[in-house]
């Protein structure tokens, strides 16, 4: 016999994922029953509590008039780095660009520095402390990417950190391979690409610690050849690519993320409506990061050509030292204020797409019956909330594969 662990009755709503025409598939006043660790049956509160009665739950969570929706999933971060460059936010807000600091030796490069001298134990104490913070604001999935030891060893240790993280810590982390985020101190893109292909992807390969491979196509970063002879290598090692696409200059990252059937094609600022209907043709995620156009004073991605095309996108925090904020709420908020998309698109983004750009649209992301039961409890009545709050915290309690994992019991009993 199974066993119920878990039940949460009385929200004012229960936002289950995307509905009919990827309007939000809800309910209102609404209880969610969870047997081990997956959603068993989700709708109005005396339907389900006739079938598993409060008094029979394990843990009986009551949501007292509260919103309850899936945990996010933050599909891009750079959540793994050592030292500080908040200077250079300053730096910026006196007018100095993203590209000028990185051809300095800043910007990525200073981080690399900084993991390299770090230890493993001291990047692990600093990615459990944000995977703390991201927690606490409602996300229960993210991704993180290497990229910031851009030598095989530093690369290596980067993705076992990673991996020590998602076997501690309750938040799922989604391993990204990304040596070909910068191009390192003393070599050139085109010797360093070699680099990646013939030394670094093989061992990440053999190690099995990569689920993605993540390229910054950029101007005077990787030209789409090299990123297509990288991401066309980890695809023989079984690596999914991710393309970081038109983020300052329309380079052709997009389309090339099309060609190989990318999981998502990411940043898009300056995408087309070309690059916007092949991504759609070929069913890859559009990965908008609204937090880092916010940071850089830049203009944000156009939201609604990329929903006008059809497929989901992804709403996704960038967090890393040049995006410092952890927070899905606030990207949601930006997505609405600065990218013009409703509260619910903003969500679903933040939710079903990020599971989408992670190829774990079956697994996470909604709340039907049969998913993971990631959720979290908001305190306010509606989902609304989330981005009319911005800047405030509004994620109360929230449960991994049904357990409690941040906020009080108590608050609920
Ligand atoms: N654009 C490239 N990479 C990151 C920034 C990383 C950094 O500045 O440390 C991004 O996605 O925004
Ligand atoms: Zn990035």
């Amino acid at each position: 016999m199974t066993e119920l662990t878990t039940l949460i009755h009385d929200a004012s709503e229960i936002v289950v994922g995307p509905g009919e025409d990827d309007t939000l598939e809800q309910h209102e006043n609404a209880a969610l029953a969870v047997v081990d660790g997956r959603v068993a049956a989700v709708g109005p509160t005396d339907e389900i509590t006739e079938e598993y009665p409060p008094e029979n739950a394990t843990h009986a969570i009551d949501a007292d008039g509260r919103s309850v929706i899936p945990g996010f999933v933050d599909s891009h971060t750079h959540g793994l780095f050592a030292g500080d460059r908040s200077d250079e936010f300053a730096a910026k807000l006196r007018g100095k660009t993203y590209q000028e600091i990185l051809a300095e030796g800043g910007g990525i490069l200073r981080t690399v520095r900084a993991v390299r001298e770090a230890s493993s134990e001291q990047l692990l104490s600093n990615l459990l402390g944000h995977l703390d913070t991201m927690l606490a604001h409602g996300t229960t999935t993210v991704e993180v990417k290497s990229g910031y030891g851009l030598d095989t060893e530093t690369e290596l240790r980067m993705l076992d950190v990673i991996r020590q993280a998602d076997d501690t810590h309750p938040v799922d982390v989604v391993p990204s391979f990304m040596g070909a985020h910068a191009v390192p101190e003393g070599t050139d893109a085109e010797a360093y690409t070699e680099r990646v292909i013939d030394d670094q992807l093989p061992a990440v390969a053999d190690q099995g610690i990569a689920e993605f491979c993540d390229v910054f196509c950029e101007e005077d970063v990787f030209s789409v050849e090299q990123s297509r002879s990288i991401l066309e290598a980890g695809i023989e090692y079984g690596l999914t690519p991710k393309v970081h696409a038109e983020e300052f200059v329309r380079l052709g990252g997009a389309q090339l993320a099309a060609d190989l059937g990318a999981a998502s094609a990411d940043h898009l600022l300056h995408a087309n409506d070309d690059d916007r209907a092949a991504l759609a043709e070929a069913g890859v995620t559009p990965v908008l990061l609204p937090g880092t156009a916010f940071s850089l004073g830049a203009e944000y991605a156009d939201a609604r050509a990329f929903l006008d095309e059809g497929g989901s996108i992804a709403v996704a925090t960038d967090f890393n030292p040049n995006c410092h904020s952890q927070s899905m709420g606030f990207a949601i908020a930006l997505a609405c204020i600065g990218m013009g998309m409703t509260p619910a698109e903003a969500l679903l983004a933040g939710t079903q797409g990020g599971a989408r750009a992670l190829d774990r649209a079956g697994e996470s992301g909604s709340l039907r019956e049969g998913m993971a039961a990631d959720v979290a409890i908001i305190d306010a009545p509606s989902h609304v909330h989330v981005p009319y709050n911005f800047g405030v915290n509004t994620v109360e309690t929230v449960l991994k594969d049904g357990e409690l994992v941040s906020g009080t019991e108590e608050s609920h009993e």
